[in-house]
């Protein structure tokens, strides 16, 4: 043998061996590709399993616990509007009855009703229990719930009262819970229904001044997720809206102590009008969507914050797959952004101090 010959021999033997491994990126490449082309066929194939027959809301009777001010004042009106009866549930009487005013201007026949039940829905369950049974004696069985009962409070942990963190758990989480609670052995034995609940694109990030707020509508979170798995075989559909900051009253009494710092962070996804959310998520209800968002970053949120949380529909899951690294790009900027305003705000703040001891 010489001495060339052994050489090229070694030459195609390393070669053959190299680029076996260098092939094996393009062999995994293809591996992930077909799996995800199969993925897709097998989305595409369990579609009509995965999207509910849609509500009719016309004649369907709608309870909406907080109806009487903001988002609920305007859900109410929203399905009103696509000919529902309406049970509107809040504490203050008179606030009730001016909205039953408002809701009735938007009767589509004159077969349609808006009762009122004053209640206090984080209370009492026997409470609350009783007074939907009430209703149901007086509209029928209840064909949609919407839990938008709630109230806010932003400042900083250390300043927010101990009392508060129970209380806004208690009305926004409890006062959730028990209204379901008090509705659901029914549409389970009617095999139909919808619950939404109403938390907040501050139940899908935590940001500075929310530390009791953000807590109590991301419980909602775990309780529409854990709800949606028991009631899907009942046909029950269970929808989670996250509006952005909306245009309401409960919106202004919020802003009395809001801090800079959550103001200018908030700032970033706008203000809403109620009436807009109100289509939304009445909409996404209705199609028994279990993800509500509004606008593009409650859109990039949704997606982002998807986690392990329920389909319900073939493009919905693509875009998820798609679209989740980009949208973690982009997060980390704002998140950047964020920060930035924190720092900022906390210098302004201390400058100021050390002029004031100055003065
Ligand atoms: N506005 C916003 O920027 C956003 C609001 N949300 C959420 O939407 C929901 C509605 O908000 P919004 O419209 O601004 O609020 P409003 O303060 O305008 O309205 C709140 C409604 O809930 C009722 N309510 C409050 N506490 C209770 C209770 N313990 N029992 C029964 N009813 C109660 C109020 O009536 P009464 O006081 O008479 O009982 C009122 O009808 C809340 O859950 C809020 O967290 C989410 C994202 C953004
Ligand atoms: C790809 C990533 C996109 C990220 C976008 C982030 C936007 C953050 C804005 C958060 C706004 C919080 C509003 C809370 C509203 C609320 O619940 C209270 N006003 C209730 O009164």
């Amino acid at each position: 043998m010489s001495y060339e010959e052994g050489f090229s021999s070694t030459i195609t033997d390393w070669l053959f061996f190299n680029s076996w491994w260098l092939l094996l990126p393009l062999i995994m490449l293809l591996v992930v590709v077909a799996f995800i082309v199969a993925f897709v066929l097998l989305l595409y194939m369990i579609s009509p399993l995965i999207s509910p027959k849609p509500l009719k809301l016309n004649g369907a009777h709608v309870v909406v616990t907080g109806g009487s001010s903001g988002i609920g004042k305007s859900i109410a009106m929203e399905c009103y509007r696509q000919g529902a009866f309406i049970t509107l549930v809040a504490r203050d009487e008179s606030k009730l009855v001016q909205a039953k005013k408002e809701v009735e201007k938007c009767a589509i026949n004159d077969k349609q009703v808006v009762l009122c039940i004053s209640v206090d829905v984080s209370k009492d369950y026997r409470q609350v229990e009783s007074v939907i049974k009430q209703c149901q004696e007086k509209l029928g069985p209840v064909d949609m719930l919407v839990n938008c009962a709630g109230t806010s409070f932003s400042g900083k942990f250390e300043e927010v009262e101990v009392e508060r963190f129970r209380s806004l758990m208690e009305v926004n989480y409890l006062g959730s819970v028990y209204p379901t609670r008090a509705v659901i052995t029914t549409m389970k034995e009617r095999r139909m229904g919808r619950i939404m609940f109403v938390s907040s694109q501050a139940g899908q990030i935590g940001l500075f001044g929310y530390t009791a707020y953000s807590p109590s509508k991301f419980a909602l979170r775990g309780l529409a997720e854990s709800l949606q798995m028991e009631m899907k075989p009942y046909n029950i559909y269970v929808t989670i809206a996250y509006p952005p900051d909306t245009d309401t009253p409960g919106l202004a009494e919020e802003n009395r102590t809001k801090p800079l710092e959550t103001r200018l962070i908030s700032e970033t996804s706008g203000v809403t009008q109620p009436e807009q959310v109100a289509k939304i998520v009445v909409k996404d209800a209705v199609q028994g969507n279990f993800n509500s968002s509004v606008g593009p970053d409650g859109y990039m949120l949704s997606a982002l914050t998807c986690g392990m949380s329920p389909v319900t529909s073939i493009t919905e899951g693509l875009q998820q797959i798609v679209t989740m690294g980009l949208f973690r790009t982009i997060a980390l900027f704002y998140l950047g952004s964020f920060d930035s305003i924190v720092r900022r705000c906390m210098i302004e703040r201390e400058q100021s101090k050390a002029v004031d001891k100055r003065e």
